[in-house]
């Protein structure tokens, strides 16, 4: 049977381009598909204002290519979501990425041939082709979240998703606004909304914990330092639990005395980002330890919200951590202003939304535009929108009705030659993801490669290697706080999803070693056929 492809790539973001060049420079045949119009995933879709990561710019780029990092320059601390999309744009130009990549198509169905040992993809624009590795590139953060709440269809004004903004942008000026939601999303785009908005009414199920950026331009010492150093960065990404160095201090907090615990709390605090986790290494191991930590930031809610009130509402009560902490610009003070007010959702939910607005606590809350800050089906909820059928026809979503499994995040059993970049059981979004994703597609790249130069058309993850795996990973997540947690790695906000916490929690150069001991025991847990 000959095929079309060796490899066919889902995605167009930062994974699936850079798993488009690795391929092509071993000299494979590679299509990529993407939903969007352009390069970029998250970028792409996620134009809210406000949108910026949370990793430092410097960090959050390609490691890969000296060139490309001495050449790209970042104007800010943490880069806008424009400039992030030029960025994005600046690396497929310079790859000469697109001439390999189909937009605005969706695949929407993978099935593996038993006895050609190759995939047939399919998409909602009639495409049917025959690859023989497919690799998902599909993000962590890229299936909105949007809930069911009774009414939804009613509202007459427009509705925004954070998570698939209106490219063309929005201008909120005079209008008042309904905000649902007080994740990440929101805690950006809150303050730049309520700049335009008349009135802004948040509507929170459960406060978060959010840290200052202080953001700011560039020092151009700081570039240079940073620019003359990439390769070293580089490596030692890789030897830090979150793929940055964010100064992880390794004293216990309840060991550490009052007023120098607190001095570390300020520092940190005062520096801003998210290293505010690193000021003590047992902050998700020991309850009495992380109570120091949260309630130091529930501390400074108090100091800016001048509403006592108000201020103990968006007091978060759960562990700090317990989701990826934010990282805002003037998110609590915006609270301050009289235009902007909080309703509680978390013991009444939201009854309906109404043509108008919405109902809650009994009470009609008007509004002319609503935003749905509402996250996403993380990690398994884009792989879970394609029909993906493996060994005897099984689907992915029938392997995975008690939660996701896979072995190392980077295969599963029952589907042979295919590999899932940043998958739920590999460290992903408890790390800074470009090194993540990197090191996911240099390891897939070398082990097509491998497999090819066995002369070989199939590999595939055993079952035991599979439940070895998961049950690593369900280990290393039970050891810390987070398991027990209500947040997104658990699935929590996805009513009837399965409750696993999902990415590995043991650290990027744990998982690295393990990811390379496999390579090194000649591909460990896999039959190569
Ligand atoms: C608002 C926001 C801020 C973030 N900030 C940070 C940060 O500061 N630091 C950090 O490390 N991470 C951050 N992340 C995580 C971010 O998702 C990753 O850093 C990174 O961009 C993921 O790249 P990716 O290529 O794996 O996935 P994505 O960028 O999500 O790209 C996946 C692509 O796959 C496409 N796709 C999905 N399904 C299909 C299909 N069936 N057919 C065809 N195409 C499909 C999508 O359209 C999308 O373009 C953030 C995420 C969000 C949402």
């Amino acid at each position: 049977m000959s095929l079309d492809f060796d490899a066919v790539v889902i995605g167009a973001g930062f994974g699936g381009m850079y798993m488009l060049h690795r391929l092509r420079l071993k000299g494979f045949k590679v299509r990529v598909f993407e939903t969007g119009k352009g390069v970029g995933g998250t970028w792409y879709w996620n134009r809210y204002p406000g949108a910026r990561c949370d990793v430092e710019s410097v960090q959050y780029s390609y490691q890969f290519s000296p060139e490309l990092q001495q050449e790209w320059e970042w104007t800010e601390r943490y880069a806008t979501q424009p400039e992030i999309l030029r960025y994005a744009n600046h690396v497929a130009d310079r790859f000469d990425l697109r001439r390999d990549i189909k937009f605005e198509t969706r695949i929407t169905r993978a099935t593996f041939d038993e006895a050609a040992h190759a995939w047939t993809v399919e998409t909602d624009k009639g495409d049917r082709v025959t690859a023989r590795f497919v690799v998902t590139a599909l993000g962590c953060l890229s299936s909105p979240n949007t809930p069911k709440i009774p009414g939804l269809a009613d509202f007459k004004g427009p509705t925004y998703h954070t998570g698939n903004w209106p490219h063309e942008g929005v201008d909120f000026t005079a209008k008042t606004v309904g905000v649902i939601g007080t994740g990440s999303s929101a805690i950006q785009s809150i303050p730049m909304i309520a700049k335009q908005a008349r009135h802004v009414t948040v509507f929170q199920r459960t406060a978060n914990y959010t840290i200052p950026a202080h953001n700011g331009p560039l020092d151009p010492d700081y570039v240079r330092e940073v620019k003359a150093n990439y390769p070293a960065m580089r490596k030692r990404a890789k030897t830090m639990p979150a793929g940055i160095d964010l100064r992880v201090n390794m004293a216990s907090a309840v060991e550490t005395p009052e007023a120098e615990r607190l001095r570390e709390y300020q520092g940190r605090w005062d520096y801003g980002g998210l290293g505010f986790m690193a000021s003590f290494s047992d902050l998700l191991l020991n309850d009495e330890s992380n109570r120091t930590a949260a309630e130091f930031v529930r501390g400074k809610i108090r100091e800016i919200v001048k509403d006592p009130e108000l201020a103990a509402r968006l007091s978060p009560r759960n562990i700090i951590g317990c989701k990826r902490l934010c990282v805002d610009t003037g998110y609590w003070a915006t609270y301050n202003q009289p235009h902007v007010s909080l309703v509680d959702v978390g013991d009444t939910p939201i009854e309906r939304i109404t043509a108008g607005g919405l109902r809650a606590n009994g009470k009609d809350y008007r509004f002319d535009c609503l935003v749905l800050a509402t996250g996403f089906d993380a990690m398994t909820g884009a792989l879970l929108r394609i029909d993906i059928r493996g060994r005897g026809g099984r689907s992915l979503q029938e392997k995975w009705t008690e939660g996701p499994k896979t072995y190392l995040g980077l295969t599963m059993a029952g589907f042979p030659n295919l590999f899932t970049i940043t998958g739920p059981g590999s460290p992903s979004v408890l790390t800074n993801m470009l090194p993540s994703i990197e090191q996911h597609v240099e390891w897939i790249a070398d082990c097509i490669e491998h497999v090819r130069s066995r002369g070989a058309t199939l590999i595939e993850a055993s079952r035991d290697a599979e439940e070895a795996w998961v049950g690593h990973v369900g280990e290393a997540a039970g050891a810390t706080l987070r398991s027990s947690c209500s947040s997104w790695y658990v699935g929590a906000n996805i009513p009837g999803k399965p409750r696993v916490f999902m990415p590995y929690i043991g650290g990027l150069p744990a998982y690295i070693e393990r990811c390379e001991a496999v390579v090194k025991a000649g591909y460990e847990g896999f039959a190569i056929v």
